[in-house]
């Protein structure tokens, strides 16, 4: 049955410490990251998102990028294992909660490392990001954890941003959305559309024609009215700081099964 729960987790006090790998580091307001993440969550609320608040873990600055700890596939849940050791300790929080909503948990084991920031779901088909935080043994779990599901996955070389999707999201009819400086190999997605944006490319799924973007990407959010669509923004500024994007700051469950 189609469920419409989120998974978020507040910023917590060494949010500014978060790890920078492509952009220059610059100084994060801890106090209008949390209002912006509170506009991100009362977002998903408005358009009737159950959210779900993981515990903190307040050791790790990049604990609010929720999406990394775990990939989602029907009713299972395969608990990521970072490629950045300082992140490793978030999974555990998203692991009890994901557990206790009933789905079935699997694990990425050493040596694979896996972050959710790099797997793309459209249907049944996955694709996953290899790059700097996920490696061959991390894809090829992923692939042997949903493979037997139905899942049909899709490895693609990252090399320019810090995650898959990073540079690639997808709309609601399957068509993915990318800025084609920041992707390796384009030709990999069947149904493309170039977007003038780099947080352009970034897209959370609402529901009907509804696309939860950032504010930073206005060429690309009249490209989607244009094509019918009604974009949501939010202003997710500090976050982009340290190379967040809208998607990871939630994932959202839609196949539970209980
Ligand atoms: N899925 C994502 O796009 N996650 C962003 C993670 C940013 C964080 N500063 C990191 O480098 O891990």
């Amino acid at each position: 049955m189609p469920s419409k729960k989120a998974l978020v987790r507040r910023p917590g006090p060494r949010l500014a410490e978060g790890l920078v790998t492509h952009v220059e580091r610059t100084e994060v307001d801890l106090a209008r990251a949390t209002e912006q993440w509170e506009a991100y969550v009362e977002a998903l609320r408005t358009h009737g998102w159950e959210t779900i608040e993981v515990d903190p873990a307040d050791d790790c600055p990049d604990a609010v990028f929720v999406e990394d700890a775990v990939v989602m596939y029907k009713n299972v849940a395969l608990i990521a294992r970072p490629g950045a050791e300082s992140r490793r300790a978030e999974t555990a929080g998203v692991e009890e909660v994901v557990a206790s909503l009933g789905c079935s948990v699997n694990w990425v084991w050493e040596p694979g490392t896996l972050e959710g920031g790099d797997v793309l779901k459209i249907g049944d088909t996955i694709y996953v990001g290899r790059g700097g935080r996920t490696n061959a043994a991390g894809l090829q779990q992923l692939r042997a954890a949903f493979e037997p599901l139905g899942a049909r996955v899709v490895a693609v070389p990252v090399s320019k941003v810090l995650h898959l999707k990073s540079a690639v999201t997808a709309l609601p009819d399957g068509t993915v959305v990318g800025h084609i400086p920041l992707m390796d190999t384009p030709s990999l997605f069947g149904r493309f559309l170039h977007v003038p944006e780099e947080s352009g490319s970034h897209v959370v799924l609402l529901g009907g024609d509804k696309l939860l973007m950032a504010a930073g990407a206005p060429k690309t959010a009249e490209l989607f009215k244009e094509l019918g669509y009604t974009p949501v923004v939010v202003d997710i500024s500090e976050f982009e700081r340290l190379e967040g994007c809208v998607t990871c700051l939630s994932v959202r469950l839609r196949d539970l099964y209980a």
